[in-house]
């Protein structure tokens, strides 16, 4: 499910007659929902009650993948069937797939670092060096993390 966020409900509503149960879901969209502050998957949860639900977050540029450079993602996902096949149907020489049952942690992260990604262009639009924009993750890394922890999290 590969949509901007702010389509990513609508779409799935739009889909659901034709889901079943037994399919497996995964978001790559990277984003929170305004009301109610809900990550993808919960979206997905909440329209489907689906149980093979999961997201994949990279460092992925689709461009890249698509010119076969070398890559890593993760599918995460509390269901295992539902990282074991993402590994076995996405895997391959160039695109290595690594599985984590922290699905809310790996997709929360994958929101909040776009936030830095696009201050860490302002930046480098504006010229600043290393020194700015090692601060920039270092601190962005920080932050995420006391987010990560306010929101209940533990790792
Ligand atoms: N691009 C990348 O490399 C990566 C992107 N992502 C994440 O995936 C998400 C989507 O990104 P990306 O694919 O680049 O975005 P795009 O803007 O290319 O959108 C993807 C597709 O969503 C459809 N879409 C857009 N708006 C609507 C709408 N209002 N209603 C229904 N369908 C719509 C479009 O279909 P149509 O063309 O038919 O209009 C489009 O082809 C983002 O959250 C991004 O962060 C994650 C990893 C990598
Ligand atoms: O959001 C992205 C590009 O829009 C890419 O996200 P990942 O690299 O985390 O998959």
């Amino acid at each position: 499910m590969p949509f901007p966020q702010k389509a990513f409900r609508s779409v799935v509503q739009a889909a659901k007659a034709w889901l079943r149960p037994e399919q497996i879901l995964v978001s790559t969209t990277k984003g929170i929902e305004q009301e109610g502050f809900l990550l993808m998957s919960q979206v997905l949860e909440q329209e489907t009650g689906f149980s093979h639900i999961g997201v994949i977050a990279g460092p992925n540029l689709a461009s890249e993948i698509a010119d076969k450079q070398l890559t890593a993602t993760v599918i995460a996902s509390a269901d295992s069937l539902t990282r074991t096949r993402v590994q076995q149907v996405l895997g391959c020489r160039y695109f290595r797939v690594y599985a984590s049952d922290d699905r809310h942690g790996v997709e929360l992260g994958g929101a909040l670092k776009n936030i830095y990604a696009i201050a860490a262009g302002m930046a480098a639009a504006l010229g600043m060096g290393e020194n700015t924009r090692s601060m920039l993750m270092t601190r962005a890394l920080a932050e995420m993390s006391r987010f990560a922890v306010a929101q209940g999290l533990t790792r």
